[in-house]
């Protein structure tokens, strides 16, 4: 039985998705794996039993995915799970800021009962304006940003986007209408509306700053439904203060934008469907399942992905450092054991790597222990997992 702890709110859908062989709780002081949402796990141990954590959502800024490497923890997190629900805010954020929805919904709310409240004097003050033939700069083109950008286009906006990392993937969903811009400069130039889809890491940390706020146009809305932290809050207030920016609409708050007539935010809603919420969840509790009874990777953020079928009723998974003759190692440990490698299969992430050995000629459980602790003591791994082939054969 494999033991699995939450932290946050999770769908049922998505809890409904493991099977017998996983028990859900809150309080296991010896989980198997964790699935989360936005919990911040930056100051928290990881137990020793702790193989792998399931991020149901797209950003992971909230693990710190160094640690869990050294500690042999596999990070999963869904791709574009919450993508749509994100799209559909921003593009009603968009349409908010221009029409002045809120700002005509409190007045109509304020006046008196029954007061004539469509005499064009009144109104008048909240006229608005349409998207159609507007610009927009998307700044991250990735499963949120390339979503927004797509429908933009069909809203009959001038889009252009900037995304200097773009995966041939992501390029394949863009429409060929959307523009792309050599330079963050040269995105938001001219255009109305600014939206950011960039992962909060240190390049992106506050890459919104008062330089690239001032060659916005003063009419433009500024988006941030990415991350606290990519948009610097005071060079936003400053500009909205000296009417350099019309308005700033964002998924997160701080003391230096709440309250201010300009700015609208709401409490980190982007993903917070029905439909997102069930799509990440079933996502995470896939890839953790996969990963407990296979070893096999998928969509892990900190190891790379390696997935093979079982070539043999036993396999070794290790999580190591990526340096040289981590494999001569391992295979001479287990040819030591007079074991037979059937298959081997690595691959490395950045400054980490995973290993999967399908062997065979096990000769008994002891013999199997005493290798697992030989391979856990070579220096620079991290984590060894012996897995029985699943019931059900060749996965
Ligand atoms: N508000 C919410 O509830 C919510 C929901 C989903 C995602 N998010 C946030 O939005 C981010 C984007 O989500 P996604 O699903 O589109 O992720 P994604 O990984 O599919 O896309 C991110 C894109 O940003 C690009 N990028 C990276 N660095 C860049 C840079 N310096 N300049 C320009 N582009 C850059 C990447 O190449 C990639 O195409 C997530 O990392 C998360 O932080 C928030
Ligand atoms: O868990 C959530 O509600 C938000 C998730 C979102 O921020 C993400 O990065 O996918």
């Amino acid at each position: 039985m494999y033991q699995i702890k939450t932290f946050n709110a999770i769908s049922p859908v998505g809890l409904a998705t493991f099977t017998a062989e996983y028990q859900i709780n809150q309080k296991d002081a010896q989980p198997d794996a964790y699935l989360i949402r936005s919990v911040d796990l930056h100051e928290h141990d990881f137990p020793r039993s702790l193989k792998a954590i399931g991020r149901c959502g797209a950003g992971y800024n909230n693990i710190p995915l160094e640690r869990a490497s050294e500690q042999g923890i596999a990070v999963f997190n869904t791709p574009g799970g919450n993508a749509n629900a994100v799209k559909e805010l921003v593009l009603a954020m968009m349409i908010l800021a221009n029409r002045q929805v809120i700002a005509a919904a409190n007045w109509t709310n304020q006046v008196q009962p029954g007061a004539d409240i469509t005499l064009e004097a009144a109104k008048s003050q909240f006229n608005g304006q349409e998207l159609l033939g507007k610009r927009l700069a998307v700044i991250g083109l990735g499963h949120v940003g390339s979503l927004v950008a797509n429908a933009a286009v069909n809203l009959g906006m001038e889009v252009i986007g900037y995304d200097p990392y773009l995966s041939a993937d992501a390029a394949w969903q863009l429409s060929r209408e959307i523009h792309r811009a050599p330079s963050l400069a040269a995105v938001v130039d001219q255009a109305d509306f600014i939206t950011v889809h960039v992962p909060k890491n240190e390049e992106t940390t506050g890459m919104i700053d008062q330089e690239l706020i001032s060659q916005f146009k003063p009419t433009a809305v500024l988006l941030n439904f990415a991350r606290h932290g990519i948009v610097d809050n005071q060079a936003v207030i400053d500009a909205l203060n000296t009417k350099r920016l019309r308005w700033y609409s964002t998924d997160f708050s701080d003391a230096l934008i709440h309250g201010h007539p300009r700015v609208t935010i709401l409490p980190h809603l982007g993903g917070s469907t029905v439909e997102a919420e069930a799509n990440c969840a079933r996502m995470a509790a896939k890839a953790v399942m996969t990963y407990l009874t296979t070893g096999n990777l998928i969509n892990s953020v900190n190891l790379p992905a390696l997935q093979t079928p079982f070539a043999s009723p036993e396999r070794i998974t290790l999580i190591h450092r990526n340096i040289p003759n981590m494999l001569g190692q391992i295979s001479s440990l287990i040819a030591q054991h007079q074991i037979n490698i059937e298959n081997l299969a690595n691959r490395a992430k950045a400054d980490f790597a995973y290993t999967i050995v399908d062997v065979s000629d096990f000769a008994n459980p002891d013999q199997q222990a005493a290798l697992i602790q030989e391979l856990a003591q070579i220096p620079a791994v991290s984590r060894v997992r012996l897995i029985h082939q699943p019931r059900g054969g060749n996965k």
